[in-house]
């Protein structure tokens, strides 16, 4: 590229306060973009988080040599040299092959129900993790989430010619088999050339080192994967900004493509996720909402248009909502922050309950304002804080930008929001220490639950691990943890990195089964709300088990009889066969096709290690009473159990938010 400089970019080179001006098209020029033969490649002026100058000439006109991997124009592009524009993007239609980069909590679960509902389209998702891409092919997923491996195999493996019977039905269907579509691989190169659209869905964690280390977001992962895109992608070939990522990233991309392939026009959209772990293929299935962020130009929006065609085959056109790029960035991290602002306001209202005594109850005022339309009950749970890889670095990203346009006080009041969160966690591992006498010396602490949240293995910046290094500065006999959900590997792994000493790292230990955990213990935290530790309890109602009985009515067998019945309709017909089996399963039509066996050396399978819990094995209380030193402490910081009744049990027993004793710090 001869003498020309890579792009510096993103957040670290904020222009000086004032200069953040940027040109929307008016409704004028938005038309006349939109009309026949529109030429303008892009109405903003500048971009304001790049430093320099950004090229806004056409591509044509700018230095470079030829970019020599650019093919011929393929269907549905318009060839530059007919309109005179920039090409622009195939539509919906044209889409027949779409690339992940990054197979993780995010790229794995996205791509998979995409290629689910699009059997036409191919779908490769890669990663430079050959391990993370070994299990992404096997029977043990590396993530563990509902419903996951029944969309994986279904896509992945294809599946068998089936014919169904059902009371009901007139005539059995016949469901034809389905082809594979969907592929993990390391083969990152491969999979960017033959793709129409290639999502980045790497991570962006905050920078722990240099410039706005501990509050800006690392996008060096985006960059990289964005090179490697710019150098290998065909020309039309749309670029989907799917990690989460600061705002002005989608021009950071556009800046590494042009400067790698300065001939050639992409358009970069942003499609950020809103999907949370332990529901994400319910999230996926039935999303709130699909947000796409283009350029307001005629090749932006129709990119746009192409990506909502590949949502549109599942997802009702009035959920999918287009805006431009820069809103959507901003939306996705707003979404965070304001979820994460619902927890901390619940949670400060916990330490008022706790103060006030007088029978205070956190649950009561989250019933009850709660049922105020306005204010919704969701999000309103108090507990010892929220955890998860994104909620920290989503607001820590806010407040970064809200501080570069100096905008101190907006970055101060978001940040109120982390405070709170930590002094919720610092408030719960003081009380365990005042409550035990101020030492935890000679006595051994069981942790029930390690994983951020329940329904999900990924431990990362769980709440757990910051309770754990406080409580092991008491040096404790012990601390016992045991989590239903995650490996034991991964959870040391965690612990390994809050810097604890030699001997303090001696006295932790990770159980299999809860028995393990609190045999001896002197008290019990339990620091995420699985079901499981809710345990036997007398009292409490029995949840409804299993779904609403449902019958085959006229629409519903006209659809299903269709002979181009989609996987939505068969997700229809496999709701009815359900009904019919006594036991649950993920293949009621006997359409999935056997899993290969595992290599004799799959450590899942040697260890069971990782699967989620079956419901089984309850915590039973009971038996625990009998298993524990008195007096027996329980902190519960998700607020799962059943107080009253474990104190009937002989446990002394500290919810949160629980204002039934008068306590003083
Ligand atoms: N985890 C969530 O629930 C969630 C939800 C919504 C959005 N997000 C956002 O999505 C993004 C991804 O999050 P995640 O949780 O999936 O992260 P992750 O760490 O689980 O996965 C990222 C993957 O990208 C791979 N990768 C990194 N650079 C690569 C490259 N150049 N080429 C190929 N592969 C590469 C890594 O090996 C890793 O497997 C983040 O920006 C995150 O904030 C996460
Ligand atoms: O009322 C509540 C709800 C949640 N939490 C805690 O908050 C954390 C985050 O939970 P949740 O938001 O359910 O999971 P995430 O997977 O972190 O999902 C969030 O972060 C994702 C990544 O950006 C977004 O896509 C999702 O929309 C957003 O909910 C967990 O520790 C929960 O225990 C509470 O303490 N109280």
């Amino acid at each position: 590229m001869g003498s020309v400089q890579e792009p510096v970019v993103a957040q670290t080179a904020l222009p000086p306060h004032g200069q953040l001006t940027r040109s929307l098209p008016s409704t004028q020029s938005l038309a006349s973009a939109l009309s026949p033969g529109a030429s303008t490649p892009g109405s903003w002026v500048a971009n304001p988080w790049v430093r320099g100058t950004p090229d806004t000439s056409p591509p044509s006109s700018r230095s470079g040599s030829p970019d020599p991997k650019s093919k011929a124009p393929i269907e549905g592009t318009i060839p530059s040299s007919e309109t005179g524009a920039v090409e622009a993007p195939r539509v919906a239609k044209d889409v027949k092959s779409i690339c992940f980069v990054g197979a993780g909590f995010v790229g794995g679960p996205t791509a998979a129900v995409i290629a689910y509902h699009n059997p036409q389209i191919v779908v490769n998702v890669v990663d430079l993790n050959e391990q993370r891409v070994a299990h992404w092919n096997s029977a043990h997923l590396p993530i563990h989430e509902d419903g996951l491996l029944k969309v994986v195999r279904t896509a992945r493996d294809g599946t068998l010619e089936t014919t169904v019977s059902l009371p009901g039905l007139a005539s059995p269907v016949k469901l034809g088999a389905r082809q594979p579509n969907l592929v993990f691989s390391t083969k990152v190169v491969e999979a960017i050339v033959e793709a129409d659209i290639v999502f980045i869905c790497v991570n962006t964690p905050t920078k722990t080192h240099g410039l706005g280390a501990g509050s800006m977001a690392d996008v060096s992962a985006v960059e990289s994967a964005t090179r490697t895109v710019a150098k290998n992608a065909r020309a039309g070939t749309i670029i989907v900004e799917k990690s989460t990522v600061p705002c002005g990233t989608a021009r950071m991309i556009q800046d590494i493509l042009r400067y790698h392939r300065p001939e050639t026009s992409f358009e970069v959209l942003s499609n950020p996720e809103f999907l949370a772990e332990g529901t994400a293929v319910e999230n996926l299935m039935q999303p709130d909402r699909i947000l796409i962020g283009s350029a307001q130009t005629l090749p932006g929006l129709r990119a746009a248009a192409a990506l909502k065609g590949v949502y549109a085959a599942w997802v009702p056109e009035a959920r999918i909502v287009t805006v431009n790029t820069f809103s959507s960035e901003l939306a996705k991290l707003v979404a965070n922050t304001m979820l994460a602002q619902r927890i901390s306001s619940i949670n400060a209202v916990s330490a008022i309950c706790e103060e006030i005594g007088l029978g205070a109850d956190v649950d009561d005022v989250s019933l009850a304002i709660g049922k105020d339309t306005r204010i919704g009950r969701k999000f309103l749970q108090a507990g010892v804080g929220f955890g998860g890889s994104c909620f920290e670095k989503d607001i820590l990203n806010l407040a970064y930008l809200a501080r570069e346009l100096h905008l101190h006080v907006v970055a101060d009041y978001w940040l109120g929001v982390l405070k709170i969160n930590e002094y919720q966690r610092q408030r719960f591992a003081r009380n365990v220490v005042r409550e035990l006498n101020g030492t935890l010396r000679g006595k051994k602490i069981a942790v029930l639950g390690f994983a951020f949240k329940d329904g999900t293995n990924d431990t990362r910046n769980s709440i757990a691990v910051h309770i754990i290094k406080s409580l092991a500065e008491e040096m404790p006999r012990e601390i016992a943890i045991f989590d239903p959900g995650c490996a034991s590997d991964e959870i040391m792994e965690e612990i390994k990195k809050i810097g604890l000493s030699q001997s303090q790292l001696e006295r932790i230990k990770i159980c299999t089964g809860w028995r393990d955990s609190v045999q001896d213990a002197s008290a019990i935290c339990v620091l995420t709300q699985w079901e499981q530790f809710r345990g036997i309890q007398v009292g409490r109602p029995v949840k409804a088990v299993g779904k609403a009985v449902k019958t085959v009515d006229d629409a519903m067998i006209r659809s299903i009889q269709d002979e181009s019945l989609s996987e939505m309709g068969i997700l229809t017909l496999e709701d009815l066969a359900s009904q019919d089996i006594s036991t649950a399963s993920d293949n009621p039509l006997g359409r999935l096709k056997p899993l290969s066996p595992c290599p004799e050396v799959c450590s899942h399978c040697a260890s069971g290690s990782g699967s989620m819990p079956d419901g089984e094995d309850m915590v039973d209380w009971v038996e625990v009473a009998s298993m524990m030193q008195e007096p027996r402490w329980v902190f519960d910081g998700r607020n799962v159990v059943n107080l009253l009744e474990l104190e009937g049990l002989g446990f002394k027993v500290r919810g949160i938010g629980k204002g039934t004793m008068l306590t003083k710090y």
